[in-house]
Formats: C-alpha cells, structure tokens, sequence
C-alpha cells in the first residue's frame, strides 16, 4: 500500500514481522519518522486486526509509567501475498526490515526478490534500502545472500547492486509478549524506554546529501558496525541468555527473579559481561573506553532489573542451540576471550548452564538433551560447543557444569525454587 498523501506520511516502509520487535520498536519508530508502516507477516489473524484497528497504543513498563506512544498510520499484508509483491515495487516505498528470526530469513528472501524484480521495471532507478533487525552478526548480509539465491538473470542482480542498500545493524529494545487487558487493543505492546538502533552506513543507498544520513530519528549511523554488534549481542544478550539459563537452574521463571539473585546468578552474569567485556575491548581498540563499557554493563543490569518488564527465561533462553552458536553470544566471547588469554570461568557458567536447559516446549532444548543423553556430557560439550576436549575452554566448561550440578542439588533440596 503506498503511502496515503492525506495521512502526511512522507513514504512507505515494509516491516516483516509484526511480532514484539515489530509492533514494539522499529514500526513505531518508522511511524515518528513519518513512514506510512505496512507490517507483512504469515499469521493472518494478526494481519485481520493489523486492518481492522486504525491506532494501538505502545505501553512503558516503567516504574513512573511513562504515557503511552499512540501509533498510527499502518496496514498489514499477508508475506508472500500479491499484494506484497505490489507494495515493493511502488516508488513510494523506500525502506524494507524484518524482525522475524534469523532462521526466517530465508522464508521472506522470496517475497523480497520477487518484488524487487516487478521494482525494476515499474520504478526504475529509485532506491530502496534493506535492514534486518535481528539479533546476530550479519542478518543483512545473510537475507541479501538468501535474495540473491531467487535472482536468476543477471541485469536483475546488477540493477539490485546499484539500487538496494543491504544494510546490517544491531537492534537493542527489550519487548517481552504483553498481554492487553479485556478492554485493550490486541495489538498493543509493552516495552522498556531503553532502545538503540544502529546501522552500518557503509551499507546504505541514497542518504541524504545535507545530513548523510537517511533522516530517521532514532536510527544511529556508524561505520564500527562490527563493534556496536558484538558489544550488544556478547554483552546484552550473552548476559540475558546466562541469566535465563542459570535461572531455570534455579527454578527462577523471570529474569527478574533471575538477577536479582545476589547469592548464585548476578554475580555469574555480571562476571560474564566483564570477561567478554575485556575480549571486546581488546579486539576493537579505540571504539569504546574501559570506562563506558563499565557503564554500558551497569545500564543493562539495570534494565534486568526492572521489574516492570514480566520477561520470562523461556523466551529470552528459546532456541537454544541458535544460542550456542559459534558467532553467537555464549560461544563467541568465549573463544575471543581464548584468543586474548583472558579469564572465561563465568562464561563458561552461561555455556553450561545451557547444556543443562530442559523444555520440551522448546525443539532445541529437547536436542540439547537427547544429544547429552546419546553421546554423554563429555562429548557433547565437545559437538555443541566446537571447543575440543582438552582445550582450555572444553575444560572450563566441564568445571563449571560440576559447579551447577551442585546448584540444581541445592535448589531441589529448597524445594525447587531458590531465592535471593
Ligand atoms: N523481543 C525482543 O526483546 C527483541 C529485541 C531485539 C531483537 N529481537 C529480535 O527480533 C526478532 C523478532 O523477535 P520478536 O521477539 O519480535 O519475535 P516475535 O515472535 O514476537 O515476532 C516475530 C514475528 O515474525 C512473524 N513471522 C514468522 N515467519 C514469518 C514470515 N515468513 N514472514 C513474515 N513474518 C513472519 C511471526 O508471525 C511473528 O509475528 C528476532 O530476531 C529477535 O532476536 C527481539
Ligand atoms: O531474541 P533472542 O532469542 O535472540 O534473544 C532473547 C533476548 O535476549 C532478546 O530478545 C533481548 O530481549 C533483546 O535482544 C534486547 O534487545
């Protein structure tokens, strides 16, 4: 749907998926820049009630309970459907992001490709940039290889080189699933105040030439993406997932309960964002100084903290194996830290503390064990991990599993649940 002139929405921006990120963060935040915001998503129930409600409400969860964000001015479209193939290719959209899963991105590559070919012929040399706000390194890059796949003739993918902006970035909001109230939209959504968006600028197309930006408020710029990555996913994200873990251990159901933890877990998690900390520094000097990532530290433990935000260790703990992956934020600061020669034991914590993750709800999580349970413990740190026996990380790991072996004894000897 192009943008509705009555509306003084300036263009259109496509968001695939309007989950919690979606309808949370980065569609709210392309509303303000004046972005007429279609939402594509595969769940048509959402879709129906995307197109029937004409505003929904983005609620703080704050202590001082902020007003809510009134957000308006957007549609819905099947992903995938005709129409969305239409909304690519008019002129008048200008901006396509994802929020759907790094996984997913190979199922929405299709859409994207079969628009941007109707794109060429319908709107010639207008540009169109492409950013995936998803956590992990390179989720841009990965979509525009999964677009590239579905590209058969080559003055497709030459008018794509000159026209489409791929452009990575890291995505930082803390959006647990709300719940409204009977009298409430079904669309709203709860969110922390705290949101950085930061996107590599070396990837865009057609900034403008006064502020070389894109002209979104919001929207951060730099040309360190790799740095503002790993400080997120191996700092946010590796000390939310070990809180997750070492809270299931302990049968804490939030992160909440989790952090505020002072007697096992805030320690270990606070541990661990400093010893990746200290990797990160040393791989990216010069980007960011002792002093703020100290800061940078304290701020996201506080945001833990706040117990506004009902974010349950299912969800920030889901998929897993996605989590132990080798550029991802358990595994990577661990072999940066091997790297450096620096201390990893609370990372290792985080590590095991997801080998001993159990949720049938949760197809990884039943991997995790079926793996542990057909080849042994040993082993399996070794196949989920990458870290050989012997090495310096496989070692730390084992060690801290014992340590957490002897936490589950304590917490089953209290009952099931340990506090405080
Ligand atoms: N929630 C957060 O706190 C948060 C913060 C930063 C980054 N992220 C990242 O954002 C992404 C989305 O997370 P979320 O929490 O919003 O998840 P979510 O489950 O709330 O939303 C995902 C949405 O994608 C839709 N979807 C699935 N397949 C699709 C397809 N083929 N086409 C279009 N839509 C499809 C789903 O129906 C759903 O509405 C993930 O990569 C996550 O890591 C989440
Ligand atoms: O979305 P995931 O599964 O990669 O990670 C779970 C949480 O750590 C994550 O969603 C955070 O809430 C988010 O990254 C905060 O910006």
């Amino acid at each position: 749907m192009p943008s509705d002139p009555s509306s003084g929405a300036k263009h259109t921006a496509i968001h695939f998926g309007a989950g919690n990120i979606g309808r949370g963060f980065i569609g709210p935040l392309l509303v303000k820049a004046n972005f007429h915001v279609v939402f594509a998503d595969v769940n048509t129930q959402l879709i129906d009630k995307i197109n029937e409600q004409a505003s929904y409400e983005v609620h703080y969860l704050e202590p001082r309970k902020p007003k809510p964000d009134h957000i308006e001015n957007f549609s819905g479209v099947v992903s995938g459907s005709d129409q969305l193939e239409r909304d690519i290719s008019e002129e008048d959209t200008k901006l396509i992001t994802t929020s759907v899963g790094i996984a997913v991105l190979k199922h929405v590559a299709p859409a994207i490709a079969k628009g941007l070919k109707r794109r060429k012929k319908e709107a010639g040399q207008s540009t169109i940039n492409i950013i995936a706000c998803e956590n992990g390194q390179g989720a841009t890059d990965t979509l525009k290889e999964e677009v590239y796949k579905h590209l058969e003739v080559d003055e497709d993918k030459k008018w794509i080189d000159e026209f489409v902006g791929f452009a990575n970035c890291s995505v930082d909001r803390i959006v647990p699933p709300f719940e409204p109230e009977e009298n409430e939209n079904p669309l709203d959504v709860g969110v922390e105040s705290f949101h950085e968006w930061v996107v590599d600028s070396n990837g865009l197309k057609g900034l403008s030439r006064s502020t070389k930006s894109l002209d979104i408020p919001g929207m951060k710029l730099t040309s360190d993406l790799p740095a503002y990555v790993q400080r997120k996913l191996y700092t946010l994200n590796c000390g939310h997932a070990t809180a997750a873990y070492l809270g299931f251990i302990l049968g804490l159901p939030t992160i909440y309960d989790a952090i505020t933890n002072t007697s096992h877990i805030y320690p270990v998690v606070l541990g661990a964002m400093r010893e990746s900390g200290a990797a990160l520094l040393k791989k990216f000097p010069g980007v960011f100084s002792e002093q703020e990532h100290e800061a940078y530290i304290e701020k996201t433990l506080g945001r833990f903290k706040n117990s506004n935000v009902v974010d349950d260790v299912t969800r920030v703990g889901r998929q897993p194996l996605r989590k132990l992956g080798q550029n991802e934020r358990l595994i990577g600061p661990m072999t940066s830290c091997g790297e450096y020669n620096l201390p990893m034991r609370n990372l290792a914590m985080g590590v095991a503390a997801t080998l001993m993750y159990r949720n049938d709800e949760d197809d990884q999580a039943k991997e995790i064990k079926e793996k542990v349970d057909k080849v042994g413990i040993e082993k399996a740190v070794e196949d989920l991990t990458g870290f050989k026996k012997g090495s310096k990380e496989w070692e730390e790991i084992i060690n801290a599993l014992n340590v957490l072996k002897g936490w589950k004894e304590e917490t089953e000897n209290q009952g099931g649940k340990m506090t405080a």
